[in-house]
């Protein structure tokens, strides 16, 4: 199952997904899973939103890793982002485009939920946020609202091209013609996403938009796809083509007590 992706050999074609705030689920956060990974021997896409430093991650081990991170409305901001995430050594940088606002989910609204006082957005400290306002208790919603540029575009895609020589992955892409697109503006990577279901209803399942956007990339750029794959043999289900992609996956990496555990 050993495979390898932008150059970079991995044990199995199934990676980490970018999650927030890995210490709501476990004490070591994103130290845990980013060991958990490099024991695996697959690559972990570390979340902007991580409540461990990229420094810390960095320290965990030897694994390979990508980092996740949206358009804010501060560029400075994104500059300093994309720059420490070079300086720590991730291999690629992945650009989600599917949540510049996000989703109404009604267990937050319901639970009032608020971050826990000993979880932060670590990833942000040291770095100069001019204007922009730390995530406190008043939660992701409002953070995302006051901080994430709505109006990003694809331009912004070939702007990322300028201030880094990383491979830029687009993820949050479900249609051919947003492929199409994403390759033409420099993609050096489709990741098929609905978020996990997390933003918008309705949207279509990943698994069937795969054919579509696979051929529209045609072997130019790899394609990775998650949302909903739960099993190693869920593998499968992705290779009716010739071409193999790459699956991520989201919430069966939510770091426990099992994956904390040191090699
Ligand atoms: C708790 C949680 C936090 C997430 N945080 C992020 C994030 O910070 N950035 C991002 O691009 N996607 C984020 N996602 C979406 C995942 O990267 C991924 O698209 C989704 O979880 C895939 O679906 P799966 O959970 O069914 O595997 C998050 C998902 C979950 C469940």
């Amino acid at each position: 199952m050993s495979t390898s992706i932008l150059g970079y050999r991995i044990s199995m074609p199934i990676m980490i997904a970018p999650t927030a705030l890995h210490k709501m689920a476990h004490p070591e956060g994103e130290l845990a899973t980013a060991r958990a990974a490099a024991t695996a021997e697959t690559i972990m896409t570390l979340s902007s939103w991580s409540s461990c430093s990229i420094e810390e991650v960095n320290s965990a081990g030897s694994g390979i890793s990508f980092f996740q991170f949206s358009i804010y409305k501060d560029r400075n901001l994104v500059q300093q982002l994309i720059q420490s995430a070079e300086k720590a050594g991730h291999k690629a940088i992945v650009l989600t485009v599917d949540a510049p606002w996000l989703g109404r989910r009604e267990a937050d609204v319901k639970n009032r939920f608020t971050l826990p006082q000993n979880v932060v957005l670590k990833t942000f400290e040291g770095l100069d946020q001019g204007k922009t306002d730390k995530m406190n208790g008043s939660g992701l919603v409002a953070y995302v609202a006051s901080q994430i540029d709505r109006s990003f575009s694809w331009k912004d895609i070939k702007g990322l091209q300028t201030v880094t020589s990383l491979p830029v992955l687009v993820k949050g892409i479900i249609t051919a013609e947003d492929a199409r697109i994403a390759i033409e503006c420099g993609a050096a990577g489709i990741i098929m996403s609905n978020h996990g279901g997390r933003q918008l209803d309705y949207l279509p399942a990943t698994i069937s938009c795969l054919e579509e956007v696979v051929r529209e990339a045609n072997g130019r750029v790899p394609v990775f796809i998650d949302s909903g794959f739960r099993r190693g043999t869920d593998v499968f289900k992705t290779w009716p083509w010739e071409l193999r992609e790459y699956l991520l996956v989201g919430r069966c990496c939510s770091p426990s007590p099992s994956t904390a555990r040191p090699a």
